[in-house]
């Protein structure tokens, strides 16, 4: 039996246990060192297939036009992939959007978005591409797509596509939305961005001590003095946040979080978060979910 409709798929948004640069390349591209941790909150999505060969979305997304929308370039470029293997095009979808996360929030919810949306797309055509191919086809898109297809809590080098395994640690969070969308562009550019930390190695973040009353424990946000400098609603949730426990932004911003060992914990220090901000609680996850729905098991 085929099927034509998914709905209900997760994207789940990231964090950023530590976020290092390490270098800048040619191109200006910074090199990065971090560890990506999925957690369970995020947008969910629904795709049916069309009768007709368009990609279309059915909702608006406030800010993004429906041309510019990561899922909707990412299932245009697999369609295009398809044709390219298979000599025909494959049905269109429509896709709808239950969205979440804050655009600009460094929780990756437009890469999420578009992971979610090939992992689909890729199981409704029965286009059979592996993890690797779909990687490869998300990453011109955004850096963070090919993590969120990874599916597991990874540590990350170059521009974040060079991705290995290693197991979180298995925690509650406390995410703060400091309502400002941080583009990133403006702190990849700062002149005063710090852009020499010494390389780490993965086993320097496996023998890292948690006890040692950090976010993750590990390291530190290289984005989070430009960031705090330039948008002071930032600069303030970390103050907050970090009251209550050790608080630190994730990618290059906005929101800002931190670790809690039980839900209770979490969950006091949630009910305390002042009212003009958005505040949630959020458990790490050890896998995508998509990857469970879909039985997909090859990386
Ligand atoms: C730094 C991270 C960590 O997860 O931040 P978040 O987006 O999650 O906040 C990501 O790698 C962000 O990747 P991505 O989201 O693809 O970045 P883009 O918006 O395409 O980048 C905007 C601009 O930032 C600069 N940029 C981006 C990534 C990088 N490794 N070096 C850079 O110098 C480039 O000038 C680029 O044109
Ligand atoms: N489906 C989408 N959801 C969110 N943002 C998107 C989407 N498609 C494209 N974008 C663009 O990507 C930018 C970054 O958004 P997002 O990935 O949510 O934040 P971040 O990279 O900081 O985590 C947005 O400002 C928006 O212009």
């Amino acid at each position: 039996m085929t099927l034509t409709s998914l709905h209900g798929c997760p994207a789940p948004a990231k964090l950023n246990l530590f976020l290092h640069v390490i270098g800048r390349r040619a191109d200006g591209y910074h090199m990065l060192q971090s560890v990506f941790q999925l957690i369970d909150h995020g947008d969910t999505l629904d795709f049916d297939l069309r009768e007709d060969e368009r990609i279309v979305r059915l909702n608006e997304v406030p800010g993004v036009p429906e041309e510019q929308d990561l899922i909707v370039r990412a299932l245009r470029t697999l369609q295009a992939e398809f044709e390219r293997r298979f000599n025909r095009l494959p049905p269109g979808i429509d896709v709808r959007i239950e969205k979440r996360l804050p655009m600009g929030g460094g929780l990756g919810g437009g890469s999420s978005d578009a992971a979610t949306a090939l992992m689909a797309a890729n199981y409704l055509w029965q286009a059979g591409l592996t993890t690797a191919e779909l990687m490869a086809i998300g990453l011109p898109l955004g850096a963070d797509i090919p993590f969120f297809l990874f599916g597991e809590t990874a540590f990350a080098q170059g521009v974040g596509d060079d991705l290995q395994a290693v197991s979180g640690p298995d925690c509650w969070y406390v995410v703060i939305e400091p309502g400002v969308p941080v583009p990133t562009a403006a702190i990849f550019t700062a002149p005063d961005l710090t852009r020499n930390t010494k390389p780490v190695t993965v086993a320097d973040f496996l023998g890292h001590k948690p006890e040692s009353k950090d976010s993750g424990g590990f390291g530190k946000n290289d984005l989070q003095d430009v960031a705090t400098r330039l948008f002071p609603p930032v600069a303030e949730a970390v103050e907050w946040l970090g009251n209550h426990g050790a608080a630190r932004m994730t990618g290059s911003g906005a929101c800002v979080f931190s670790a809690f060992s039980t839900e209770q914990e979490a969950e006091q220090v949630l009910m305390q978060v002042p009212a003009k901000w958005i505040a949630w609680k959020a458990r790490s996850l050890t896998k995508h979910p998509m990857k469970s729905l879909l039985q997909i098991n090859e990386l």
